[in-house]
């Protein structure tokens, strides 16, 4: 969990990154395996993953007077995040998943946070999002996605929106590719981005259902995210390696899938064959309820 450091400029956690991954590979046989944890990126075969390690984001600054968290759900490997002004205690979730809507009410009460938008990135495949229950569970709370989901919610978000908070506000970019309802999150003064699933830490969303276009993602990741400053701290929706927290200037060196040219991307894309999201029949239409029937 990121400590508290009431500092704007961001430190790049390159050199922690570097230490897990060796980590990672150590008392790993064979070849396939070390390949397999070190490149997320390319990974298609692969076995569902469950992080055996977690990185440590203590290093990264945030604005003063920013309250953050970044949560963990397990089971599909999903981040929840909690930003907060420190003052006016007013709140807004991102990403919430049902299985743990206790954990996170229970936090927002604790910390006295008046939660006002729980939003979600997309329509989300994996998992069932809590923004509906919370919604029944907090008065006043309001639901938000992009008007380009399909989904239900109080505010259907365009390009340019801000989600307000106190003194703080995250601005909406659309960011289509892996679902066409996609939307990345950039606080206030560019430091930070919540990111879904349209670019993960060393990887993307998969473009292979959900309206998914690779050229679509290609163009949104590098025209929305990575046009954004180098030191600003990505936060993806999911890991699936116990990676917690990216830069635009590591992801613009690093990305194993979009450093590549666009030919190249469109190829790793078509080739990932991944298995469907286990929930995926469960979830979508969930999802297209705001999780709930009825909001
Ligand atoms: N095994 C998981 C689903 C894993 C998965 O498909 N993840 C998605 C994001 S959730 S829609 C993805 O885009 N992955 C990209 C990648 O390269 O892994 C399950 O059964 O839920
Ligand atoms: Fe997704």
């Amino acid at each position: 969990m990121c400590s508290v450091i009431n500092r704007v400029k961001p430190i790049h956690r390159v050199a922690a990154l570097s230490l897990r991954l060796k980590a990672n590979t150590e008392g790993s046989s064979s070849a396939a395996a070390q390949s397999r944890r070190l490149c997320p990126g390319v990974s298609s075969t692969v076995e569902p993953l469950r992080p055996n390690s977690r990185s440590y984001c203590s290093g990264t600054a945030k604005p003063e007077g920013l309250l953050f968290r970044q949560l963990f759900e397990m089971e599909s490997c999903t981040y929840t995040y909690l930003l907060a002004d420190t003052k006016t205690r007013e709140a807004v979730i991102i990403d919430p998943v049902l299985e743990t809507i206790d954990r996170d009410l229970n936090l927002i009460k604790q910390l006295g946070l008046d939660l006002k938008v729980a939003v979600n990135t997309h329509c989300h495949a994996d998992h069932i999002t809590s923004s509906g229950l919370m919604k029944k569970r907090l008065v006043g709370l309001k639901s938000a996605i992009s008007k380009y989901s399909g989904a239900a919610a109080d505010i259907h978000l365009s390009e340019g929106d801000k989600i307000t908070f106190g003194k703080h506000h995250l601005t909406v970019r659309k960011t289509p590719g892996h679902t066409d309802g996609c939307a990345t999150f950039v606080l206030g003064d560019q430091s930070m981005a919540f990111t879904g699933d349209a670019l993960l830490i060393r990887g993307c969303g998969r473009t292979d259902f959900q309206q998914g276009s690779s050229t679509k993602l290609y163009q949104s990741v590098h025209e929305k995210i990575l046009s954004l400053p180098k030191e600003c701290l990505l936060y993806p929706a999911h890991d699936y390696l116990g990676q917690t927290v990216s830069t635009v200037g590591e992801e613009l060196k690093f990305n194993p899938r979009l450093t590549k040219s666009l030919e190249e991307f469109e190829k790793i894309m078509a080739n990932l064959n991944l298995d469907r999201p286990k929930k995926m029949d469960v979830a979508v239409p969930a999802n297209l309820l705001c999780g709930v029937h009825g909001l």
